[in-house]
């Protein structure tokens, strides 16, 4: 049974989602990418529990949303789902440990301190703890944001445009932290994005349009994906071109379609080590999927390029795997 989610009825009707099968495989990166209407947010939500379909059902894991009462389908929210948003949504009160603690306080649990401890060394937060969101640049807010996604250990981690507010560096350390999520804890995770070197960290490329999944890359570079959406949406790549040429700009390989907007999600495995079966899926049958095997290097590449954050010790910086090799 496929997904669906219509808005509004009669003449004012628009189907965001067309009868939509798809499932999150665990312990991957998926990224899900497609021009600004093409229903990215809408799939994002209802499969983050945030929304209900018309038709169809969401499964996360072996539960059916949809036979959720409010108070289980809110714990099933705070447990076992995170989310990194475009905007950070850090509580501006609270400095970034407490915002990082916040989803265990709030659910009453304790907190794992060495679990704590692991993911601010990684995303290198250790000298950052006491600040509150207003005194941490926006890669910093992202990261604490990050921190409080995985605090959890939840199933699945969606990021909405979660480097669509950070320059390239800070995106670049968002984005390598979330590669790295999925390859050392075993952590799945789902990321809208318009953005073709953004979705280059992921293991599998999910493409929209008009509410429906045209095409699906795994492991594409940057290069495969520009021509990808070159390909499969050529009214937006002229527009992207015509607008390059109105500024008076090169395309220099970085660009995603500039007419895009940018929004986005993300989520996170139970346990840090042993992922959960495939944590969503849309189609309502059941079905589990497989464990993929998961190596920084599938493809026997050298090793990526490295950088440090400040105060860190741990995290590594890494390029997009395939992408270096062009
Ligand atoms: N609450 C709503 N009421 C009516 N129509 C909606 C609503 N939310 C989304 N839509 C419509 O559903 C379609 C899909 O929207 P959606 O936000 O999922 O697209 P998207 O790919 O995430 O776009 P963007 O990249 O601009 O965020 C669009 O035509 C949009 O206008």
């Amino acid at each position: 049974m496929g997904l669906s989610k219509h808005y509004g009825t009669g003449s004012a009707e628009v189907v965001a989602l067309d009868d939509v099968d798809f499932e999150v495989i665990s312990g991957e990166f998926t990224a899900i990418m497609g021009p600004s209407g093409s229903g990215k947010s809408t799939l994002m939500h209802l499969m983050a529990a945030l929304d209900s379909p018309t038709s169809g059902s969401v499964f996360i894991g072996d539960t059916d949303v949809a036979s959720l009462k409010d108070g289980p389908l809110t714990e099933l929210r705070r447990d076992r789902i995170g989310f990194i948003f475009q905007a950070f949504n850090l509580v501006p009160t609270l400095s970034a440990q407490e915002n990082i603690v916040l989803p265990l306080a709030i659910a009453g649990k304790k907190v794992d301190q060495e679990w704590f401890d692991r993911i601010v060394s990684v995303l290198g937060l250790g000298n950052r703890l006491t600040h509150k969101p207003s005194e941490l640049s926006g890669g910093q807010q992202q990261r604490v944001a990050c921190a409080r996604a995985l605090m959890n250990r939840p199933d699945i981690v969606f990021g909405d445009e979660p480097t669509g507010n950070l320059d390239s560096t800070a995106a670049a350390e968002v984005l390598s932290f979330l590669r790295r999520s999925v390859d050392e804890f075993g952590q799945t995770v789902v990321m809208v994005t318009h953005d073709a070197l953004s979705a280059s960290y992921a293991d599998r490329q999910v493409f929209l349009s008009d509410g429906h999944i045209i095409e699906e890359l795994r492991n594409a570079t940057q290069d495969e994906l520009l021509q990808t959406m070159a390909r499969i949406y050529p009214r937006h790549d002229r527009l992207a071109e015509a607008e390059q040429s109105v500024n008076g700009k090169e395309p220099d390989g970085s660009a995603s379609f500039v007419e895009w907007k940018t929004d986005s999600l993300v989520g996170v495995p139970s346990s840090p080590h042993s992922p959960s079966d495939d944590v969503v899926e849309t189609d309502g049958d059941g079905t589990r999927g497989s464990h993929p095997e998961h190596a920084i290097f599938r493809d026997g590449s050298g090793a990526p390029e490295e950088t440090e954050l400040e105060d860190n010790d741990e995290f590594e910086q890494t390029t997009p795997r395939r992408a270096i090799l062009n």
